[in-house]
């Protein structure tokens, strides 16, 4: 397998505030990772960096073979983020409309879609079980449903690598499970390799194939069965509530 991204040496400050320090990690090529780590912990800020959305302070993150800061992202990387599902009822766009929106960077917003456009949103509707709600207002359907659209979104442009932060708040218990094992699908049939950030560590180790333990730094990076054979005292020191070290203040 190769490496789609490589994280090297990575320390990150807010002003004074170290979140992470000297974080090292590999994401192979075709895996489903599960980022997972307290409130606070550094998870979202080390996926700004790799998105290039923060800035690199110190050691060297690559993506697709390129450093970060010379990676154009044409479509490789996809996200969904947590607030996504947050659309009010009536919200004046339908479901297919939103899909369309991840191919903003191919087809203008103002032209009338094309019918090979229109082919690829209605596939990627299909992949998340949605084709039946292509005409229905976004704000209408469930957090759930709503989440499947967003997907969609995201993979519409056929992306290599697929960023989820929390996609389960704001999904019902009973539809977590479903949501998951889409996820699975995307991974294991179009080969989409997936890093899902999570709380809910319990849930993801049954789903993914790499568990990454970020608290400031990397407490565990490896099988997710390793994990979970674990006793509760190992555990908690990778990952418990002895690793609270950092204040959430946001
Ligand atoms: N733009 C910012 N400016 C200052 N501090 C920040 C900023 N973004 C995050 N932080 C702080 O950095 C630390 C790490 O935050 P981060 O969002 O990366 O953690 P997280 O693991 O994603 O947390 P959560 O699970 O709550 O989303 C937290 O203490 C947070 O308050």
């Amino acid at each position: 397998m190769t490496n789609l991204i490589t994280v090297n040496g990575v320390t990150h400050r807010y002003d004074k505030h170290k979140v992470l320090e000297d974080v090292s990690f590999t994401i192979e090529t075709g895996s489903f990772v599960g980022l997972v780590g307290p409130n606070g912990s550094g998870k979202t800020t080390i996926i700004k960096l790799i998105l290039g959305l923060e800035k690199l302070q110190k050691g060297s993150i690559e993506a697709f073979g390129k450093p970060i800061e010379k990676f154009h992202n044409k479509g490789h990387v996809s996200f969904v983020s947590q607030k996504a599902n947050s659309f009010s009822r009536g919200f004046p766009a339908t479901a297919k409309e939103v899909v369309s929106m991840g191919l903003t960077s191919k087809v203008s917003l103002l032209r009338p879609t094309t019918k090979k456009y229109e082919y690829l949103i209605f596939e990627a509707l299909d992949r998340v079980n949605m084709m039946e709600y292509a005409n229905h207002n976004i704000g209408d359907l469930s957090g759930g449903q709503q989440q499947r659209i967003f997907i969609a979104r995201a993979i519409v442009n056929n992306p290599s690598l697929l960023i989820l932060d929390e996609p389960t708040v704001g999904v019902d218990t009973e539809n977590v499970q479903q949501f998951y094992q889409l996820l699975s699908q995307l991974n294991e049939e179009l080969g989409i390799t997936l890093i899902l950030v999570s709380h809910d560590i319990g849930t993801i180790t049954t789903h993914v194939t790499d568990l990454l333990c970020l608290n400031k730094s990397v407490h565990y990076h490896g099988n997710p069965g390793d994990f979970e054979h674990m006793t509760d005292e190992q555990r908690s020191k990778i990952y418990g509530h002895d690793m609270h070290t950092i204040t959430h203040d946001h």
